[in-house]
C-alpha cells in the first residue's frame, strides 16, 4: 500500500536487515569473487542501523573500513514463500543505505570459512536515508545510486545491473525465511568499494530523489 512501516513512523526505523551480496558482476569482479549462479545473503541486527545526525563508527579491530552504496527495498507486507509476480505487492517502499564492510576482517573471515557478522553486522554498519514511498519510484530497477567521500565520486551505479531483480530477491528469501512489515533488504554494492578513514564525510544519493550525509568517527574503545 505504499505506507511508512509503523516501526519507521515513530522513529523506530527498520526490523530484520537482509544483505544480498554480489549482485553486480563488476563489484564481484573488484572483490575477485565468481558471479553468484543463487543470491548470497547476509544479516546485519537491526540495532546496525544509523540515521543521518549520528556518526559512523570504525569497529575497533577494523583498519579498513569500506563503504558500499545499496539500494534498500522496505517490506510493508508480510511476505512468505510469495511467488515473484506477487513480490512487488509487499514492498512498501525503498531507502538507500550503506553496508558499510570492515574489509580486512571479512577477507580473514573469507581466508577462515567463518561467517561475516564481524566484518558485516557491528553498530553504525547500516546508515539508511529516509524512507521513500514506492509512489515516488516508478520502476527500482531504473535509478542511479552514487556516493562521494570528502566530496570525491567514488561510486556510479544503475539499478538496472543488478544481477538477481527485486521481485526475484523477495521471492526467493521469502521462501527461506517470513519477511515482516519494516524488513529491509540491502540490493548488493555496485563497483568503486573503497576505504574511509576518520572524519571522512561519506555523501550518498540515489539520483533525483534525495541524498544522505555521515560522518566516519575512529574507534571510542581499543582492547
Ligand atoms: O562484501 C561484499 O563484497 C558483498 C556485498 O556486500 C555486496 O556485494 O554488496
Ligand atoms: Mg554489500
Amino acid at each position: 500500500r505504499g505506507v511508512l512501516p509503523s516501526g519507521a513512523a515513530q522513529g523506530r526505523l527498520w526490523q530484520n536487515i537482509v544483505c544480498v551480496g554480489r549482485n553486480y558482476a563488476e563489484h564481484a569482479k573488484e572483490m575477485g569473487s565468481a558471479l553468484p549462479a543463487e543470491p548470497l545473503f547476509f544479516l546485519k541486527p537491526s540495532s546496525a542501523y544509523v540515521r543521518e545526525g549520528s556518526p559512523i563508527v570504525r569497529p575497533y579491530y577494523c583498519r579498513n573500513l569500506h563503504h558500499e552504496v545499496e539500494l534498500g527495498v522496505v517490506i510493508g507486507r508480510r511476505a512468505q514463500a510469495v511467488p515473484q509476480d506477487a513480490a512487488m505487492e509487499h514492498v512498501a517502499g525503498y531507502a538507500l543505505c550503506l553496508d558499510m564492510t570492515a574489509r580486512d576482517t571479512q577477507e580473514e573471515c573469507k581466508k577462515k570459512g567463518l561467517p561475516w557478522t564481524l566484518a558485516k553486522g557491528f553498530g553504525s554498519s547500516c546508515p539508511v536515508s529516509d524512507f521513500v514511498p514506492k509512489e515516488k519510484i516508478p520502476d527500482p530497477h531504473k535509478l542511479q545510486i552514487w556516493l562521494k567521500v570528502n566530496g570525491k565520486m567514488r561510486q556510479e551505479g544503475d539499478t538496472s545491473s543488478m544481477i538477481f531483480s527485486i521481485p526475484y530477491l523477495i521471492s526467493y528469501i521469502s521462501h527461506i525465511f517470513t519477511l515482516e512489515e519494516g524488513d529491509l533488504i540491502l540490493t548488493g554494492s555496485p563497483k568503486g568499494v573503497g576505504s574511509v578513514e576518520a572524519n571522512d564525510e561519506i555523501e550518498a544519493g540515489i539520483r533525483d530523489v534525495l541524498s544522505m550525509r555521515f560522518k566516519v568517527l575512529r574507534p571510542k574503545y581499543t582492547f
